[in-house]
């Protein structure tokens, strides 16, 4: 039978002498595990309207692809899983009840590709327990498809869920399409099912949902039916024998079926019962105070000293390491020790956060963690918390505090940033002779932070950069930002250390901050005569005036790496 999309008996106005609505017609699928076709007196009222369809979650297909995909791990934040998993939930199949974790704020759920069930045939012999004729039911597919996935989501100071891929399968063996098209997703058939709710017949609905087609088929939906509509709203249907309309600017056509009014718009005739786009109610959060632009066309000079875009850990297992700070004139950081002072102008600041866009993790000493209750996340528009999704470009703040001495509170910017997600928990590297109180490392833990012990010391009793850095890359960090303070800079910039270094990019402010503050200033280097040497010579070197600033970008020359460090010249500012 063509379905034109005919009014059925029951749904269309009286007399109007439509045709029956065909109540055998197969479902897309065998109906098992689908919420349309069970208990659908346990379901609760919907919540998603034609609204969602027409503003849809942002990048909507992209997500969907990825989601169905899983090639890498995903990071949402909790309301961002929550408007996107009802999109996918067609591929993904609950496999057992969620675990938690000893804490209880750690769940997980594991999920597996609707294929993966096995075929099901249904014995068409069987009555039905109320003596109705046995419904036509197809064979469903299944068994043919592995992938596997679980999410975890984490509760407490830091609430997100993190999408893992778990199994040997890399990939499905079937494309999203093929499953839009033998299942459909729970916000295509509750947007169905609340529509009929209001009022509406099942083929104004579907018309209705057809409008715009290629949210639709965004939304999975390119496969929706009439019968789809009719099957989400068939319970309630039973229930409710009142007579159902269409909306307001269509009209039924015979042949066409529920077609719109000429010379109506979308916009007014679904502002009516549907209650249609607002724009103050898009699905687009605004973006928060103090998010920064940095504009693309002033990024190229960048480009050289950046990490690798396909981050790899090199062939000697470290990150690529960017060292980077802003300094006056006279080579200082910050007015007084453990004062924070701001050098960098609007420009480079919004520069400084897109170098953290670029970077797995931004590392500082503890004295400025100390000095300056950083908040240590990227605020540039587009990243996670900034209009982007999760914790995309959000680097891992690492602290450098052997001594235990960082006194983190709830308070502590750095964790009211992760509270607000707009940041990630920071990791604190410690050695594990100094013991911090429980309570502390209890909270870095509850806002997704970590302690990382090291113990291995330098004769000055520094921990090694070659075991901090290679701490981190087992850590899955492929690049670092090292930002300062003047101890950690200065140390990194000693012959035995400046090897580790990949690239410099420092601001230098129009100001001279006078004695007394905290400088940048390594330790003298002399060759094997004993004549003095520059202690770190560039190559690669580009200026780049950026506002106010200039901008120095380069690359250490190796001459210098080797030269030979004086004893007397080591930088003896370091604590153990
Ligand atoms: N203008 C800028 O771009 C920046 C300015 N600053 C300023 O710098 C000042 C802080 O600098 P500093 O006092 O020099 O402190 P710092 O931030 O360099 O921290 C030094 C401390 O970190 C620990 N540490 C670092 N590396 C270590 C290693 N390899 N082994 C063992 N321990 C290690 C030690 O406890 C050491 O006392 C603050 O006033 C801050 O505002 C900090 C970063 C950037
Ligand atoms: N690039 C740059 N310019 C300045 O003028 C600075 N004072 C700093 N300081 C560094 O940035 C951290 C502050 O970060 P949040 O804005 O709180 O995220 C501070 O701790 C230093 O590492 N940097």
């Amino acid at each position: 039978m063509a379905d034109d999309g005919s009014p059925s008996q029951g749904e269309g106005p009286s007399g109007s002498g439509l045709g029956p609505m065909n109540m055998n017609l197969p479902s897309t699928d065998s109906g098992e595990g689908n919420p349309e076709s069970e208990g659908q007196d346990q379901l609760p009222l919907p919540t998603r309207t034609l609204r969602d369809l027409l503003n849809p979650p942002r990048d909507l297909a992209r997500m969907r692809q990825r989601l169905f995909e899983v090639k890498d791990k995903i990071e949402l934040q909790v309301d961002e899983f929550e408007r996107y998993w009802p999109y996918i939930d067609n591929v993904w199949v609950r496999q057992h009840k969620a675990g938690t974790d000893k804490s209880g704020r750690v769940i997980t759920d594991y999920y597996a590709c609707r294929l993966q069930r096995p075929t099901y045939t249904p014995k068409s012999d069987t009555p039905r327990r109320d003596g109705q004729p046995t419904r036509k039911k197809q064979i469903r597919e299944g068994g043919t498809c592995q992938m596997r996935l679980k999410t975890i989501r984490y509760e407490g100071g830091y609430s997100g869920y993190t999408i893992v891929k778990v199994g040997d399968e890399t990939q499905h063996t079937h494309d999203l399409e093929h499953i839009d098209k033998i299942k459909r997703t729970s916000v295509l058939m509750e947007i169905a099912r609340s529509e009929v709710m209001k009022g509406y017949m099942p083929a104004s609905v579907f018309t209705v949902m057809n409008e715009d087609m290629e949210k639709l088929i965004a939304a999975g939906g390119r496969y929706l039916n009439r019968n789809d509509v009719r099957n989400a709203s068939q319970h309630w249907r039973q229930n409710h024998r009142e007579e159902l309309r269409v909306h307001e600017g269509y009209k039924y056509d015979h042949g066409n079926g529920i077609v719109r009014h000429d010379g109506a718009t979308q916009t007014t005739q679904l502002n009516g019962d549907t209650q249609m786009v607002d724009p103050a109610l898009t699905n687009i959060p605004p973006l928060p105070p103090g998010t920064l632009r940095f504009p693309e066309s002033g990024r190229a000079f960048l480009e050289p000293y950046l990490p690798p875009t396909e981050p790899a850990v090199d062939e000697s297992g470290f990150p690529h390491v960017t060292l980077t700070y802003a300094t006056s004139m006279d080579s200082s950081l910050t007015l007084a020790p453990g004062m924070q002072t701001i050098l960098s102008g609007p420009e480079t600041k919004a520069m400084t956060h897109y170098l953290r866009s670029k970077h797995d993790a931004i590392v500082i000493g503890v004295g400025t963690a100390a000095a300056d209750d950083p908040a240590l996340n990227c605020r540039l528009e587009g990243v996670g918390g900034f209009g982007g999704l999760g914790w995309e470009g959000q680097p891992r703040p690492v602290i450098i505090d052997p001594g235990a001495r960082w006194m983190i509170t709830p308070q502590s910017r750095v964790l009211q940033t992760v509270a607000a997600g707009k940041g990630r928990g920071p990791w604190v590297i410690m050695a594990p002779g100094f013991a911090m109180d429980p309570m502390r490392l209890e909270l870095l833990k509850y806002y997704g932070g970590k302690y990382l012990g090291l113990t291995d010391f330098d004769k000055k009793w520094r921990l090694r950069w070659e075991a901090i850095l290679k701490a981190l890359a087992a850590e899955g960090i492929k690049s670092v930002m090292i930002e300062g303070g003047g101890m950690v800079i200065n140390d990194l910039l000693q012959p035995e250390n400046a090897g580790f270094i990949n690239s410099v990019i420092v601001t230098v402010a129009p100001t001279y901050l006078g004695k007394g503050g905290v400088g940048v200033s390594p330790a003298p280097v002399h060759d094997h005569t004993g004549r003095p040497q520059p202690a770190v010579k560039f190559q690669n070197v580009k200026w780049q005036p950026l506002g106010e600033d200039v901008v120095m970008c380069g690359k250490l020359q190796k001459q210098a790496i080797m030269a030979q460090p004086t004893a007397s010249g080591v930088n003896s500012q370091f604590e153990g």
